[in-house]
């Protein structure tokens, strides 16, 4: 496999200090050696650099629209441009505002693509529903074709084409929607998986009925967006949205590796590590935990791995 790593220190989503050295915090983690280390042809594009905006006023309370909207435009292409060299785009963030970006950019190089993400929450929230005007509590509202109508016109935002249809995502470990998400959920049959779900039928079962539902046959591009708050606060606490009863690990793992097996998987998102909030413990674990999804997604199996070309001495 040849992945291509894009770095994106992106805050303006959200507003805890912070998530901009996400990217920092898994290089220095040393998530790049890792992956060398299965294996895995890695080509590093560092972080992508954004021209800051100071004048930029919320529009319907959609905050830091000119920031975001331009940073997303670059996020997209460079995403765009390395699907369309073959390699997988792993993508550090950062907010998951970002994702805006890497889902549109995905879309442009592979129209088939499906969704799968991992999160605490549904960032679905229109501009006219969030109850913050955190753009990384929207990301999905300006990409879904069946929500067009329901999203105003935002400055900076126009470029943007829904590019996703609500029947090809599936969100896994929910348990905080707002109102508003929650009737986009249930009335445009978004497949959803809340730790609910996770619970009853437990993480196996839950992908295969993801997987049922949005890439039957096994043949669609595969995008995960892997918001760390997704995992449980005691292994992710350095985020800016945690939630209690969240993913263990070894869900986390086991969605990235199942993912990883079909064979697939063709852009990662892994988002929202803030390495400013709680403790060193907290922040070691935090990264820590984001590392071995991504060892997961490339590759690195809990059974072991036995490198290309060994022969039993
Ligand atoms: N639903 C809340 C929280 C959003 C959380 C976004 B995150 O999942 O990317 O952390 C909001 O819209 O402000
Ligand atoms: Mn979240
Ligand atoms: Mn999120
Ligand atoms: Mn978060």
């Amino acid at each position: 496999d040849k992945v291509g790593v894009i770095g994106v220190p992106s805050c303006k989503g959200q507003s805890a200090g912070g998530v901009q050295h996400g990217p920092k915090a898994l290089r220095q983690a040393g998530i790049i050696d890792k992956l060398t280390q299965l294996g895995v042809e890695v080509y590093d594009y560092g972080d992508l650099v954004f021209e800051q905006f100071d004048d930029d006023t919320p529009i319907l309370g959609l905050k830091n629209p000119k920031n975001i909207g331009l940073a997303a435009k670059k996020i997209s292409d460079q995403v765009s441009r390395v699907i369309k060299d073959d390699q997988i785009a792993l993508t550090l963030g950062g907010d998951h505002s970002l994702s805006i970006g890497t889902i549109h950019g995905h879309a442009a190089a592979e129209k088939n693509m499906c969704l799968v993400w991992v999160d605490a929450h549904a960032d679905i929230n229109t501009p006219l529903t969030s109850p913050s005007g955190n753009v990384h509590g929207m990301a999905l509202s300006f990409l879904v074709k069946e929500l067009k109508e329901y999203i105003p016109q935002i400055p900076h935002f126009e470029w943007i084409k829904p590019c996703i249809s609500a029947k090809d995502i599936a969100y896994i470990g929910l348990r905080d929607l707002d109102p508003g998400e929650l009737w986009i959920v249930r009335n445009m049959g978004i497949s959803c998986f809340t730790m609910h779900e996770v619970d009853r039928y437990g993480i196996d079962m839950v992908l295969r009925m993801s997987m049922q539902a949005i890439n039957p046959h096994g043949d669609r591009p595969i995008h995960l967006s892997f918001d760390v708050d997704s995992l449980d606060p005691r292994i992710s606490a350095a985020t800016g949205t945690p939630v209690p009863g969240g993913l263990s690990v070894r869900e986390g793992i086991y969605i990235a590796e199942e993912l990883a097996a079909t064979g697939k998987l063709t852009a990662v998102d892994l988002v929202e590590v803030n390495p400013l909030l709680g403790t060193k413990e907290e922040r070691d674990l935090t990264v820590y935990a984001a590392t071995e999804i991504a060892r997961a997604c490339f590759g690195k199996k809990r059974e072991g791995n036995i490198p290309p070309g060994y022969v039993l001495p």
